[in-house]
């Protein structure tokens, strides 16, 4: 039986080199307890390791399931290739090993999907095999007229009698006509695919954009952008070379070869076979080299992107490598991944070198053979002077398609794994549609919100209970707080409200109707507005951005809404005012103007629900003062749910509900829960202890621990 060992770590601690734990056939072993120094690593290192978890657990488990500090580490299904390096001071604990997951599979190829993209292409694309065909006939009839002229130079030389020019002109004439169709063609089926590629490529990265677009949130939660973008550009193009390269050199070097080797076969059935002896060899040795240049060269073309990426990432992060003076030492990483492209990329020159060298000699060595035995065949009156040229020159041909074949092996194989990787995401149905639903009417929409035992798991971590029995109401035009432990789960309930995610047990209500019954884009668009701690901004104009939340509002409209978030004024004292670029996510902006900006961009809508997601936790006191005077006017007669690390901010909410560990704590307005003396008054008294200027790193941390531990705080004394 394999023995896999699941590897976890994090960049600054990868726990290399500390493998307590191997792992022995039909048990695996899991860590129980930890010393503090690295148990602050393992910690992150299970948080990542959690997120490798499958799923759902086979239907074979046998009680694998584990708690380890807190944390569910099992089921654990071990995957082929992954390792568990596990440090501290452990007790062990044996358990049963569960059936291996199946390594995860590479995407198939998707025809259906390829043919959908294809059929309307179908006309184009048929004309320019059509034309690459006949290129390709073109190319093995040449030879033989060249054979034919040969023999005319030769008669005139060795008898000097007669006209060579008006003996030959016809020959000429029809050659050049020749050369001239096959350039026509050439020409014509290379426009053609170019087409039908390029169509393709732009059919293809629209509906795959479109896809991703709509799939679930959940979906993204497991996946880097970097990679989804990789899809929609380095795949799609490689997709595409890989197709055009296929039907143009491909079918042309097919045809090319099938009829060079029948014309061989007609001018010399013995030099034939010799040539094909010969030929295959050279081609396969020469094939051999070509793989492990291309793989040299994918080698370097990873490492260029490395060291890109190292300075895409300081340049990017200019202001943090700025803050933390860290210049040297990017310079010097980048330094590092540079000298190894460069070691890599000569490498590869002269593995090319080394190639085109020996493929010169080989086909010299070959001209030179097929010289040799086919002008003793000259000699023995076996063969013409003029047939052994056009056996030449064919037999170049039938060489360079070989090659071009082996070559386009390998592009087969890519060109189908990237459109695999390409159709994979284009088959996904979302769980939650973008539209599709009832709404209700605008003048008996009232803004009720309830939460009915709620529980909620992440897709991602569906071990992992959220929220637990969660029940909430949420009265028309009253402002809600939630507060509490940082991963209490405040932020979810936000999410479920906006049905990012839909409920793993129980059910959100608006105004009494099942939020999974309501079209998710009126909801959204109309109903409830977002703002969060980090308001993202897009590269366009002020008055595009606010626009963004209602896109057929007036210009009158956006003042309105910017006046509403006390934005008018800042924008107006910009010299190209409501027409200002904001840049890159608003990057010229400060926070509080892209705050104030966000906040417009969510009244536009009028939404009946405001969602405040620690919207002035990022600034500072004279921004928090003006963005608040804001919010206040947002949030009148609207359902508003507001999420907060700082109490200050919510005293005057009419509820204030007290979360930790995906439950309901408390609830109670600021003077009743104060009254309480319970955890809000307890999370109160930890804020004013730690704002208060004597405020020291004890009391800090005592804080924090507070905060991590939520439900189980002192109580104050009576
Ligand atoms: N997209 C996600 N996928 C998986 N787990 C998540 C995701 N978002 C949050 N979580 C987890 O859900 C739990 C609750 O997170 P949430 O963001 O709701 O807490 P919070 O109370 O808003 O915290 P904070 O006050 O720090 O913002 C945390 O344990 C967190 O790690």
């Amino acid at each position: 039986m394999l023995i896999h060992l699941f590897r976890v770590g994090t960049r600054s601690c990868p726990l290399r080199g500390a493998l307590l734990l191997p792992l022995r056939p039909r048990t695996f072993t899991a860590v129980r307890h930890w010393n503090d120094h690295t148990g602050s690593h393992i910690l992150r290192a299970l948080a990542r390791l959690r997120l490798c978890l499958p799923r759902s657990p086979p239907a074979t488990r046998q009680g694998s399931s584990l708690w380890v500090g807190g944390l569910l580490l099992g089921p654990m299904i071990l995957s082929k290739g992954c390792r568990l390096y596990l440090v501290g001071r452990c007790e062990v604990e044996e358990l049963s090993l569960v059936e291996p997951r199946p390594p995860s599979e590479e995407p198939t190829f998707n025809w259906a999907l390829f043919w959908r993209f294809l059929r309307p292409h179908l006309l184009a694309l048929g004309t320019a095999i059509v034309l690459a065909l006949g290129s390709a006939m073109v190319n093995v009839y040449i030879p033989l007229l060249l054979g034919q002229l040969v023999e005319i130079v030769r008669k005139y030389t060795q008898d000097h009698f007669g006209d060579f020019m008006s003996e030959s002109q016809s020959l000429g004439f029809h050659l050049l006509t020749l050369y001239s169709l096959q350039g026509l063609l050439t020409f014509g089926y290379l426009v053609l695919l170019s087409r039908v590629g390029e169509r393709m490529a732009k059919d293809i990265r629209q509906e795959l954009f479109g896809c991703l677009l709509r799939q679930d949130i959940a979906f993204f939660d497991g996946k880097k952008t970097g990679q989804l973008v990789t899809r929609l550009t380095a795949d799609v193009q490689e997709f595409k070379s890989s197709f055009k390269l296929i039907i143009s050199q491909g079918l042309r070097s097919c045809t090319q070869m099938a009829g060079c080797v029948v014309s061989l076969t007609v001018l010399s059935p013995r030099l034939t076979l010799l040539l094909l002896m010969v030929t295959p060899a050279l081609v396969g040795a020469g094939t051999l080299l070509g793989t492990f240049l291309r793989r040299l060269s994918r080698k370097a073309q990873e490492q260029i992107s490395k060291a890109t990426g190292v300075a895409d990432e300081a340049l990017g992060n200019v202001r943090t490598v700025r803050a933390f003076a860290m210049e040297p030492q990017e310079e010097a990483h980048y330094e590092t991944e540079l000298e190894e492209s460069r070691r890599l990329a000569e490498k590869l020159g002269r593995g090319i070198a080394i190639f085109q060298g020996l493929s010169n000699i080989a086909l010299n060595c070959m001209v030179l053979g097929t010289l040799f035995i086919g002008g003793s065949l000259v000699a023995g009156q076996e063969l013409s002077g003029g047939d052994l040229m056009s056996f030449l020159v064919a037999s170049q041909t039938v060489q360079r398609s070989m090659a071009n074949l082996s070559l386009l092996f390998g592009q087969v194989v890519r060109g189908l794994s990237a459109g695999a990787r390409v159709f994979e995401y284009m088959s996904l149905t979302p769980d939650i549609p973008l539209v599709g639903g009832c709404h209700i009417p605008q003048t008996e929409l009232q803004g009720t919100v309830s939460f009915q035992n709620v529980s909620f798991s992440y897709p991602c971590r569906p071990g992992f209970t959220v929220l637990k029995n969660f029940s909430l109401t949420l009265p028309p035009g009253k402002i809600v707080a939630l507060v509490g432990q940082s991963g209490g789960g405040k932020s979810t309930v936000a999410s479920l409200l906006e049905r990012f995610y839909d409920p793993t047990e129980g059910t959100v209500y608006l105004d009494g109707q099942d939020l999974r019954s309501l079209d998710p884009s009126w909801l959204r668009g109309q109903v409830i507005g977002f703002i969060s701690q980090e308001p993202v901004l897009f590269g366009t104009t002020i008055m595009e951005n606010i626009r963004l939340g209602k896109l057929d509002a007036s210009d009158e409209e956006v003042y309105a809404a910017a006046q509403a978030a006390n934005a008018h004024n800042f924008i107006c004292s910009f010299p190209e005012g409501y027409d200002t670029i904001v840049g890159e996510r608003g990057a010229t902006l400060s926070g509080g103007q892209k705050q104030r900006l966000a906040i417009a961009r969510a009244l536009i809508k009028q939404p009946k629900v405001l969602i405040l997601d620690e919207a002035t936790s990022a600034l500072d006191g004279e921004s928090e003062r003006v963005v608040q005077e804001a919010l206040d006017r947002a949030s009148a007669g609207r359902t508003v749910l507001v999420i907060a690390h700082r109490l200050s901010t919510v005293r005057t909410a009419h509820q204030i509900v007290v979360m930790a560990q995906g439950c309901i704590k408390e609830v109670g307005t600021h003077m009743e829960l104060m009254r309480k003396g319970g955890l809000y008054s307890e999370l109160i008294r930890s804020q004013t202890l730690l704002s208060s200027p004597g405020c020291n790193a004890d009391t800090s941390s005592q804080y924090s621990e507070t905060q991590k531990r939520g439900h189980n705080v002192r109580r104050p004394r009576p």
